[in-house]
């Protein structure tokens, strides 16, 4: 639950990003408030990956300030940078699993490189994020080609979170999955976010998980921020694509699965 408003543990000022001629970002803006799920919602293409790789440091914009902790991310050293990812977990959009390691391989990576652990701990540790995530003790030492689309999921989830960050950005994490797994791993990510207190970035197209889950949507039109706000707030927003999005058969069924009213 968000208690201060004022208390932006992301914020992003007048990025510009392009690649080529192709301008994605034009002056775009975004605050992020600690503790919400945010969800990152807009037309294909319209930058919703990028903005995820600008803020985490992986894609250099042409112009803008990025703050995360307070810290700009585009001007910080090496040591201040990888110091600052260590306070976040980035789950990409196909789970980014490495296929030669197991789950548990996969999940002890980041500690690895991050930290200094003896290894009865860094397995241990590891043991612990794969049960948060709800995979069975036997995952633990299977190949990612071994397990289903949804437990490879819930691994990339658990490495996300290996390192306890206090931010995790998930791109489009229930893509692929059918709305039942879908609708599980929502709720994983809610819970895992009330239990350790999570900022989480969210890029969906998922209508039902930003009905069930979201604290605030974010709609990336026209190479900005459009608006901010609560899905309530969203339905009165008058641009052609929210429009669509916000009030289209889709967005009827969710609304009236979660029991509101389009
Ligand atoms: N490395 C790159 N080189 C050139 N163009 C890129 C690169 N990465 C992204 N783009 C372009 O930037 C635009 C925004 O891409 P992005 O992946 O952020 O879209 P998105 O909103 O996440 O879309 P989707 O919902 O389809 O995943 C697209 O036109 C894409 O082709």
């Amino acid at each position: 639950m968000v208690t201060d408003s004022d208390d932006h543990i992301i914020r992003v000022r007048g990025l510009v990003t392009r690649f080529g001629a192709h301008t994605v970002h034009d002056g775009l803006d975004l605050d992020v408030r600690r503790g919400e799920i945010i969800g990152i919602v807009g037309g294909s293409g319209t930058g919703k990956s990028v903005l995820l790789r600008a803020i985490v440091g992986l894609l250099q914009p042409q112009a803008g300030k990025i703050e995360v902790f307070g810290e700009s991310v585009r001007d910080t050293g090496v040591d201040a940078y990888r110091d600052l990812r260590r306070r976040w977990g980035v789950m990409f959009q196909d789970g980014a699993l490495f296929s030669s390691l197991t789950v548990r391989q996969n999940v002890e990576a980041p500690m690895r490189e991050q930290l200094d652990l003896p290894d009865a701990l860094r397995e241990t540790l590891a043991g612990i994020k794969v049960r948060m995530v709800g995979l069975p003790e036997d995952a633990m030492d299977k190949f990612p080609s071994e397990l289903s689309g949804g437990m490879r999921k819930r691994a990339g989830f658990a490495r996300a979170i290996a390192l306890d960050p206090a931010i995790v950005f998930l791109d489009e994490p229930t893509a692929g999955l059918d709305p039942v797994g879908a609708a599980a791993f929502d709720t994983l990510i809610k819970q895992l976010q009330a239990a350790l207190g999570l900022t989480v970035f969210f890029v969906t197209h998922d209508l039902d998980s930003l009905n069930a889950i979201c604290d605030r949507i974010a709609v990336l039109a026209d190479r900005k921020v459009l608006a901010v706000g609560t899905m309530d707030d969203m339905m009165k927003v008058d641009h052609p694509w929210v429009r669509e999005y916000f009030h289209g058969p889709r967005a009827r069924a969710a609304l009236a699965s979660a029991g509101k009213t389009s």
